[in-house]
C-alpha cells in the first residue's frame, strides 16, 4: 500500500505536484481538459489544506528543446478558469526562474512550472535534474498516472531526493485500472490504435494471452498490415516493427487470440482533411495513398466482436478522428465500446478526446487519464512511477 495525500502534512509547505496536462492541442487551443480537471480534486485538497502548490508537468515530445508549441500556458489559462483563481506560471521548471516564482507562494496559491520536456534530462532521469526539482519542495504528490510508465526524473528520479505520495487521481486509477487487472472479466477485449506504434507494440506480447479479442486500428494496424506482406503506400509504418508484428500474429494463433487487424481502409492522398480520400481493401493501398481510417466493413467486424464482450479496455484511435473525414472508424468503435454489456475502460488522451467529443464517455465505465500506462498496467507491468512512492 502506498501512501496518498491524506497521510501527510501540507499545511504552509511546499508541495510538488506532478500532473499529466499532456492534453490534446489545436493551434494552441485546448480541445479536450479531461486531463486538466481529472486533477482538481488533489489541487483543491491541497488549497483547503494551505499547502504552496508546485505544478509540472509536460506536454508533447519537444526532447529537450525550448519549442514554444509545446508551452504549457494554456494549461495555466484553463486550469485558473476551472480553479476560478489565478494561476501563476514560471517560464523554467529548474533554476532561478523556478526559485523566484516558488519564493512569491504563499498559503493556497498555486504555480504551474513550463513543460519539464524542455529539459532532455527530464526522459533520461537525470540525477542533478530530479535533485533540482526536488529542492524546489518539503514534499511530493504524484498525480500523473498518465506518465507514471515512465521512469522519468519528474517521476521516478525525483523520489530519491524528494518523498512523494499518491494524489487523489493516482489512487482513483489503480483501483479501477488495478483492479481490472486482478480481477478481469472474461471474454475479455483490449482495442488497441493510435499512432505510438513503437511504444504500445511491445505491449501486445504480454496481452495475447490476458484477452480473448484482440483489436488492432490507426496507425497501428499499418505495420501489422505491412506484416502480412501487404503495401502500404505513404502509411505511417514503423518498419523495425514489422517482424515484431509477424510474431504476434503467429502467436495470436499459438494463443487461440481472435486478433482483429482492418480488412478495409479509408485512404487519402495527403495528410489533410481536404485530401481526395477513398475506401480500398487491406490488400490494395497504393503508392502515394496512406491509410488514415479503418473502413466501413472493418467498423462493422469490429462492433460484432464486441458485442458478447465483459470486458474491453480501449486505448488509441482508429483513425485521424481529428479530422471529420476520418472519424467514422473512431465514432463507430466507441460506439460499440459504449453499447456493450460489460466493463468499459478507455485511457489515452486522444482516445479520450475521441470517447468526450462522440458524447459517448458517461456510457464508459472508466475513462482514465492513461493509455500506456493503463496498457502496461494490464500486461502486469510494476508502473516506476507509483514503485516509487512512499509506502504505507
Ligand atoms: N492511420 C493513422 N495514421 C496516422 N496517425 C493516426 C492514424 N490513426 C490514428 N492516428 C493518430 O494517433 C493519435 C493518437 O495516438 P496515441 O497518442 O497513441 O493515442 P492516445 O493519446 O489515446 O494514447 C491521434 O492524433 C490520431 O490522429
Ligand atoms: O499522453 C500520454 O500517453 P498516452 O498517449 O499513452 O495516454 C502521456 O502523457 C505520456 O506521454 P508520452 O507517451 O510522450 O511519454
Amino acid at each position: 500500500m502506498k501512501q496518498t495525500i491524506e497521510s501527510i502534512d501540507v499545511a504552509n509547505k511546499r508541495v510538488f505536484v506532478r500532473v499529466d496536462f499532456n492534453v490534446p492541442l489545436k493551434e494552441g487551443v485546448i480541445t479536450d481538459d479531461t486531463r486538466i480537471r481529472a486533477t482538481l480534486p488533489t489541487i483543491n485538497y491541497l488549497m483547503e489544506k494551505g499547502a504552496k502548490i508546485i505544478l509540472a508537468s509536460h506536454l508533447g515530445r519537444p526532447k529537450g528543446e525550448r519549442k514554444p508549441e509545446f508551452t504549457l500556458k494554456p494549461c495555466a489559462q484553463r486550469l485558473s478558469e476551472l480553479l476560478g483563481k489565478p494561476v501563476a506560471f514560471a517560464d523554467d521548471c529548474v533554476g532561478e526562474v523556478a526559485r523566484k516564482a516558488v519564493e512569491t507562494l504563499e498559503a493556497g496559491d498555486v504555480l504551474l512550472l513550463e513543460n519539464l520536456r524542455y529539459h532532455k534530462e527530464e526522459e533520461k532521469n537525470g540525477e542533478e535534474f530530479a535533485k533540482a526539482l526536488a529542492s524546489l519542495a518539503e514534499v511530493g504528490v504524484n498525480d500523473a498516472f498518465g506518465v507514471s510508465h515512465r521512469a522519468h526524473a519528474s517521476v521516478e528520479g525525483i523520489t530519491k531526493f524528494l518523498p512523494m505520495v499518491a494524489g487523489y487521481l493516482l489512487e482513483k486509477e489503480i483501483k479501477y485500472v488495478g483492479g481490472a487487472v486482478e480481477h478481469p472479466e472474461h471474454p475479455f477485449a483490449a482495442i488497441i490504435g493510435g499512432a505510438k506504434v513503437s511504444d504500445k507494440i511491445e505491449v501486445i506480447s504480454n496481452l495475447l494471452p490476458k484477452v480473448e479479442v484482440l483489436i488492432i486500428g490507426g496507425g497501428m494496424a499499418n505495420t501489422f498490415i505491412a506484416a502480412k506482406g501487404y503495401p502500404t503506400g505513404s502509411s505511417l509504418v514503423e518498419t523495425d516493427k514489422i517482424e515484431l508484428a509477424a510474431s504476434l500474429i503467429k502467436k495470436a494463433s499459438e494463443t487461440n487470440t481472435n486478433l482483429l487487424l482492418p480488412t478495409d481502409f479509408v485512404v487519402a492522398d495527403a495528410f489533410s482533411n481536404e485530401a481526395n480520400h477513398k475506401v480500398v481493401s487491406a490488400d490494395g493501398i497504393e503508392d502515394g495513398w496512406m491509410a488514415l481510417d479503418i473502413g466501413p466493413a472493418s467498423q462493422k467486424a469490429f462492433a460484432e466482436a464486441l458485442k458478447p464482450m465483459k470486458m474491453i479496455v480501449w486505448n488509441g484511435p482508429m483513425g485521424v478522428f481529428e479530422m471529420d473525414n476520418f472519424a467514422a472508424g473512431t465514432n463507430a468503435v466507441a460506439k460499440a465500446v459504449a453499447e456493450a454489456n460489460a466493463t468499459t475502460i478507455v485511457g489515452g488522451g486522444d482516445s479520450v478526446a475521441a470517447i468526450e467529443k462522440s458524447g459517448l464517455a458517461n456510457r464508459i465505465s472508466h475513462i482514465s487519464t492513461g493509455g500506456g500506462a493503463s496498457l502496461e498496467y494490464l500486461e502486469g507491468k510494476a508502473l516506476p512511477g507509483i514503485v516509487a512512492l512512499a509506502d504505507k
